[in-house]
Formats: structure tokens, sequence, C-alpha cells
């Protein structure tokens, strides 16, 4: 194929799209192992089935699709009418045929996959607005694409696990939660340790004199901190008398993420 010569060429912002377009491919191949009866079955994420993961990711695919349009054109898309327009769509596309619904992630993902290769270099820098009301460069809607197919494909409860997903997608991952704590203050106290690294990766209230330290691996501390269980991961508790603390596992619960 060749490159037209307003493509976008930023090294950065062409290996967040091979870690999308690798997160779809899992996620489809995690989809094509379920079988249209294991459709029904229960998902990871509490009162979805795995139907309602498979119309949200779809959903998802056409929402951030708007936001590439609105800054491919100039013209405000938001993502969704609403939060609760959002939410029919999702329960209404968990009501789907299953070869409907295959086709809603078939197609929606080749849908997203066009407007990025179509928003020229200079568009990537226009503002969007997400459903959460955070105003981004259009370039943030490859990582928010990445999020939702590498996660999500562990939520299909079919045998993936955060341990698939790729180092770099799991730090920024612990990097956007722990900073959304921050924003809440919901972090008081609480320092993530990620464990196994060549140098230490720690988040989380870094100041606190008196810390509950939660230690794991990237992938076992990336699912904690999503709400995702709390395998793996152990807590270092202050006590009353100073001294070394003591030690709970697994953590208690992670703060809430979204
Ligand atoms: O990162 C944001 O501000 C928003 C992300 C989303 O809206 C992703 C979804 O949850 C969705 O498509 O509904």
């Amino acid at each position: 194929m060749v490159a037209r010569h307003d493509q976008a060429t930023d090294p950065v912002l062409l290996d967040g799209l091979l870690q999308a377009r690798r997160g779809t491919a899992f996620f489809a191949r995690k989809l094509n192992e379920l079988s249209d009866a294991e459709l029904d079955g229960d998902s990871l994420l509490p009162g979805w089935t795995r139907r309602h993961v498979v119309a949200h990711v779809g959903y998802n695919a056409r929402a951030i699709a708007r936001l590439v349009e609105w800054a491919a054109t100039g013209v405000e898309t938001p993502m969704y009418p609403s939060v609760e327009v959002r939410n029919h769509e999702i329960d209404f596309g968990a009501t789907l045929s299953p070869i409907a619904l295959r086709n809603l992630f078939d197609h929606s993902a080749v849908h997203l996959n066009v407007e990025w290769r179509d928003l020229p270099a200079d568009n990537w820098h226009h503002k969007v607005k997400t459903v959460q009301g955070r105003t981004v460069p259009a370039e943030e809607t490859v990582w928010m694409r990445t999020r939702e197919v590498w996660v999500h494909a562990v939520d299909l409860d079919n045998g993936a696990t955060f341990k698939d997903i790729p180092a770099p997608v799991l730090e920024r991952l612990l990097t956007d939660i722990t900073g959304a704590w921050h924003t809440r203050g919901t972090d008081k106290d609480l320092v993530v340790e990620v464990t196994g690294q060549p140098s230490p990766l720690i988040f989380g209230d870094t100041s606190s004199a008196s810390p509950t330290v939660v230690s794991g691996s990237l992938a076992a501390i990336a699912q904690w901190a999503t709400g995702r269980g709390t395998d793996g991961t152990t807590a270092q508790r202050p006590t009353m008398e100073g001294g070394d603390g003591e030690s709970v596992t697994p953590a208690p619960p992670a703060p809430a993420w979204i």
C-alpha cells in the first residue's frame, strides 16, 4: 500500500495503533473461541453476560470512530448522545443474534481502523470530548480503544488473563488508574508497588508517612487495580507501634476506578 503524503508518521502514534490493532485481534480470537451458546454465559463484569461485553466493545468502536470523524471534519460528533443512551444501546446489543453480535464487533472494528487510517497527520492533534467529559487530542482515541479491547478480552472469561496484556499497556493502565484515584483523593495512604521489574514501579500516595503498600507482579497489580480480583497481591499495613507492619494476603479491594 502506498502511504498518502498527509498520513501520520509519528512513531509513538504508529506504535500505539499497533497495540490497539493487536488488542483487537486478541479480542477477536477470544470471541471466536466462544460458541454461540457460550455467549449467553456470565462475563467477569457484574450484571453483564458475554453478550453485553461484545456489544459494548462493538459500540465503543463506533463511538470512538465518531470522535475521529469529529477530529477530521471539525463537526462535533460525541461518542454517545448521553450515558443513558450508551447503556441502553449495550442492553439492546446484548439481545442481538450471535451472528449479528459477531458482525457488530467485526464491522465496527474495521470502520474505526479506516477512520484512523484516513485521519491526516495534523488532525490527530484536534481536540475532542469523551463521554466522561475529558477534552483530549484525537490521538488519545488510540489509547482509549487499546484499553477497552485488551481488558474486555479478559472480561470474556474464557481464558485470557492480564498476563496476556503487553507490559506497556499494563503500565499505562496503572498510570491512568492511579491518576484517577489521585484526582479523586481516594489513594490516601495507599502505595502500589510492582515487583519483578528491572527498576521498581511505584504508584499512589508516595508522600504518605504510613502507607498501606500493595505489591505484586505487573499483571496481578493491574488486575487488582481494575477491580478484577486480588490473586497474586499482598499488602503490608502499618501497625500502631511502627515497625515493619503486618502482611495481608491478598490485598484489600482497590479503590473504584471508573
Ligand atoms: O477515557 C474516557 O474519557 C472515556 C472512555 C470511554 O468512554 C470508554 C467507554 O466506557 C465507552 O465506550 O463507553
